[in-house]
């Protein structure tokens, strides 16, 4: 494919990314295979889409000022005009005249000579004059809001509950890269074999703390290796695999897992129990529990029934005090994630978050009665929002005298965690900057 083509395709791609408000990770992943996209382009295209969609409103800032207000663009030059900036202001992999030149071959094929010498003429003014400087805006939520292209009213929300300092090394960390991380099948492999077989094959890797499980992969392909298509490594976030750290699941135990799909966390419980005793694995929706079913086959795991169903109306379906441990890893905005799926930060809005709230409430309190005596349930989410985590989990403890929060959940935690800046009265809240992992948030109940 020549560079041209390449580009093109990624014009297509942020459009489509735009329009459809679809998951960027997806169809990034589905534009590669269908175009076959070689794999010497497929890492320059990922980079210019992430980055692209990543630096959205920081590039539309830059842009405004070489543009005028009143002039109409139609969205496919934009998408020409922000992944050019985006290539000369923060990648130095092509010289800004091959950038430039590209972009006008695709404006003159797509458009006409008129909209080719607008971008011509555009580019050329960033290159010749530079992007503004952002450090003379005076609204600190404004400014963190371009700086690291967040929308405004998501920093102010954040200053609101973390204040500035935090809310800016948050910003600033989800436009980094995080290792990825993987979770060995200790019933298939012990981690140490795991890390001597990946050294074998020139992987760079690192024990993680989070889990006696966990291996952060610095440098390698894990997806194209037998290790992972044969179930004995999967891919998790290292905050993910907290939770059945943190769960204690035994073998021979009834565990309800509440909100399953795709089956990462359920996975690892089952790990923990040897693969002995019962799982109750539900989803809302009955496709995703396909999901499960697949990732519990891979890892050749047997006790997981995953099955559809509303974590809100389990009742009809267990009896009370019918479960050891219960896992609610509830729907939540997903802000903890937004340096993988950045999608995420400009579809979300701050009304979702409140809908996502008493959702959350809800399940919580009609799970609330299956749990026996003695119990342990853990409530998590990949997102950093009081109102989805603490506050969720204060309201619940205030109308259910029967629970408490566990509070050896904060001895239990691994050494590097104790003390890290997301502790408070009501479980733990990582930020994504503290680990470089995701952001997430995760607490421990009994009843009494
Ligand atoms: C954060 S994800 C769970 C991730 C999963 N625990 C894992 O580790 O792979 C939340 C899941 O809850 C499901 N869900 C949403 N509302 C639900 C409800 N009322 N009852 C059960 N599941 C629900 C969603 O379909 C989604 O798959």
């Amino acid at each position: 494919m020549s560079n041209y083509q390449v580009r093109k395709a990624i014009v297509d791609l942020l459009l489509r990314i735009e329009q459809d408000s679809g998951y960027s990770h997806l169809l990034i992943n589905n534009e590669i295979k269908s175009r076959k996209i070689e794999p010497k382009d497929e890492s320059l295209l990922t980079e210019i889409v992430y980055g692209t969609i990543q630096r959205k409103l920081t590039l539309d800032y830059y842009l405004a000022a070489f543009i005028d207000k009143k002039k109409k663009i139609q969205p496919w030059v934009r998408m020409v005009l922000r992944m050019s900036v985006y290539q000369m202001t923060f990648l130095n992999k092509v010289p800004d005249h091959a950038v430039i030149h590209e972009a006008v071959e695709i404006a003159k094929t797509r458009g006409h000579k008129g909209i080719a010498s607008f971008v011509n003429g555009v580019l050329r003014s960033v290159q010749r004059k530079g992007v503004p400087d952002t450090s003379t805006i005076e609204s600190t939520s404004k400014r963190i809001s371009i700086e690291t292209s967040h929308p405004e009213w998501l920093v102010e929300r954040w200053i609101s509950m973390y204040g500035n300092d935090i809310t800016r090394d948050m910003c600033q960390a989800n436009l980094k890269r995080k290792a990825l991380t993987v979770r060995v099948q200790p019933l298939k492999i012990s981690r140490q074999k795991a890390l001597d077989e990946l050294d074998k094959l020139g992987f760079e890797t690192r024990e993680s703390e989070f889990s006696s499980q966990g291996i952060i992969i610095d440098k390698g392909n894990i997806l194209k290796t037998a290790l992972f298509s044969e179930g004995y490594l999967t891919i998790q976030d290292q905050t993910s695999m907290l939770v059945a750290e943190m769960l204690h699941a035994k073998p021979g135990m009834d565990v309800l897992d509440a909100c399953s799909a795709p089956g990462g966390k359920v996975t690892h419980i089952a790990e923990k129990m040897e693969n002995k005793g019962s799982i109750d694995a539900y989803d809302l929706h009955a496709k995703k529990t396909k999901l499960i079913e697949d990732k519990a086959a891979v890892l050749d795991l047997t006790i997981i029934d995953a099955k559809q169903g509303d974590a809100r109306k389990l009742q009809e379906k267990h009896a009370k005090e019918s479960f050891d441990r219960i896992l609610v890893d509830a729907p939540c905005s997903g802000l903890g994630v937004i340096r993988g799926k950045p999608d995420i930060k400009y579809n979300k809005q701050e009304k979702d978050i409140y809908q996502l709230s008493e959702i959350q409430s809800d399940i919580l309190e009609h799970i609330a009665p299956l749990l026996k005596k003695g119990g342990l349930l853990i409530y998590s989410t990949c997102t950093v929002d009081k109102k989805e985590n603490e506050d969720v989990v204060e309201a619940f403890l205030e109308k259910n005298s029967d629970f408490i929060l566990d509070t050896s959940l904060f001895e239990d935690l691994p050494a590097m965690i104790t003390g890290s800046p997301g502790i408070t009265e009501m479980g733990l809240q990582i930020y994504p900057q503290t680990f470089y992992t995701d952001g997430f948030f995760l607490t421990r109940l009994t009843k009494v």
